[in-house]
């Protein structure tokens, strides 16, 4: 018999029935919800006289609609927010299931808040109504994006039908260099790829660069499997996962918890097990990167060119790139290093952990930003935002010049509140770039949150190992 992936063990340990076609019911161990879309599902539940078959197993937060600014209340820039946030709650409460409320200190982005309390582990299935629940693939866990009336059948029954993706793996050999993060890795893989590069696959990321990257990192290059088209992505659990779960709220403790570990240590890829697709990358072939364009795969290295018309690569469309060009302002052939920008934004379930705060200061410290430049920082939780306080990092970042916010999504995505401004460009550590996708009109460019800092600090897109040192 020939080995199995890490993936291919999950499924078979959470398959109930083969439906046939290809398509299983699963199992599902977690369900994670928030007030954008997992209202809907708890709200359309209690309608149908159903109730939540496992309510210790579900999770509720508030990070979609909510106010990041200090003092924050129900009351939303976004003019149906609340009632996003109210519906939720009476629902998640009337269901018996937990909740992190605004106020809760364990309140935060979905995503973020998920590992930080252990409520993902490896070898679970874990579901949320929302597409980058793939970052949670970063413990070991088999986690996915579902829809609002998948999340109704989950809650509803511990179940869900589930076609059964095919497997890939992407290897990283080698070691990133100085400067060069996870966020240039996933933007890499993207621009190399392209976007539909990893459609209906499950990506199992390996190799020796993952293996190097901490849990945090782990989770901002999982975030970003969506943006590949990925079912979801995964990484074996390791010492790394092992010893970032213990002690948290929801991991398992005592006899259990050396049970558990006895477990996970088995759910990697065996040796022999053979994946759908395989790509390779050299971690030395990576540098810093930014993207110019409104689609993720749209990214170059810091020190490149926009692409010109005759040299788009195998995965670009030429129609895409002239209107990508046209919205973002910007001429074929241009340095995207240099841009003025108009704001700069480091949040997100992307780039807002502790480790990304942490490397960000490091940059602020003893600099200011930009006159005219808008900047500011969300934490992605709000026990992010009192670690990160605890540490003076908050001080680094208003000194700076920056907004230091209440945790939520923020102006990752602009769903009617708060937004920059049309045609402002922005240089942000979130990780979609589509039109209007930071406000109507608004440029995003992504990037990792060392690029971010070093930009607001210079008014221009810049490569951080580039600024100019303190005096
Ligand atoms: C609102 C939500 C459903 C959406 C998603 O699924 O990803 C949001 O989180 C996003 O990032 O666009
Ligand atoms: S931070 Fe952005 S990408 Fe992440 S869940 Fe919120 S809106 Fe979606």
């Amino acid at each position: 018999m020939t080995g199995r992936t890490a993936f291919e063990k999950i499924w078979q340990a959470h398959l109930i029935a083969d439906l046939g076609e290809g398509t299983g019911l699963i199992a599902i161990d977690r369900v994670m919800l928030h007030e954008r879309t997992g209202g809907v599902a708890l709200n359309s539940l209690r309608e149908k006289h159903r109730d939540v078959a496992m309510p210790a197993q579900v999770f509720a937060t508030m990070d979609h609609v909510v106010d990041t600014f200090p003092g924050r209340t129900d009351r939303t820039t976004m003019p149906t927010g609340t009632q996003f946030i109210t519906a939720t709650r009476e629902a998640a409460l009337a269901a018996g299931i937990s909740l992190f409320d605004l106020g809760d200190p364990r309140q935060g982005i979905v995503h973020v808040i998920s590992p930080e309390m252990g409520i993902v582990l490896p070898g679970v299935t874990l579901v949320c109504p929302d597409s980058h629940t793939c970052s949670q693939g970063a413990l070991g866990a088999l986690a996915w994006g579902i829809g609002s009336t998948e999340a109704e059948h989950a809650l509803a029954t511990t179940t869900l039908r589930v076609r059964k993706p095919k497997t890939m793996r992407v290897t990283v050999s080698g070691k990133l260099g100085i400067g060069v993060t996870a966020k240039d890795l996933a933007l890499h893989m993207l621009a190399r790829f392209g976007s539909a590069g990893a459609k209906g696959h499950v990506v199992e990321y390996a190799g020796e660069a993952v293996a190097a990257l901490d849990i945090e990192a782990r989770l901002t290059l999982c975030n970003m499997a969506t943006e590949f088209s990925a079912f979801s992505a995964f990484i074996a659990a390791d010492e790394k996962t092992f010893a970032y779960l213990q002690g948290r709220a929801f991991a398992p403790t005592g006899a259990a918890w050396d049970a558990a570990v006895a477990d996970w240590r088995t759910m990697t890829s065996d040796a022999d097990a053979a994946f759908d697709v395989e790509l390779y990358v050299d971690a030395a072939d990576i540098a810093p990167m930014v993207s110019w364009g409104t689609s993720p795969q749209q990214a170059i290295p810091l020190d490149r060119a926009v692409p010109r018309t005759d040299e788009l690569s195998a995965v670009e469309a030429p129609e895409a790139h002239a209107r990508a060009l046209d919205y973002m302002g910007l001429e074929q052939g241009a340095a995207v290093s240099g841009l003025a920008i108009d704001a700069a934004f480091i949040g997100s379930c992307t780039n807002s952990r502790l480790s990304d705060l942490r490397r960000a200061a490091d940059i602020l410290r003893g600099r200011t930003v930009a006159a005219g430049v808008k900047a500011i920082c969300v934490p992605g939780s709000s026990q992010v935002k009192a670690a990160a306080e605890a540490e003076g990092i908050d001080a680094v970042f208003r000194a700076a010049g920056f907004e230091w916010r209440e945790a939520g999504c923020s102006m990752c995505f602009f769903a009617g509140g708060e937004s920059f401004g049309a045609q402002e460009r922005v240089i942000s550590s979130t990780n979609r770039n589509f039109e209007s996708r930071q406000g109507p009109g608004t440029r995003t460019h992504l990037a990792s949150p060392e690029t971010v800092a070093a930009s607001a600090i210079a008014g221009r897109i810049t490569d951080p190992r580039m600024l100019d040192p303190l005096p």
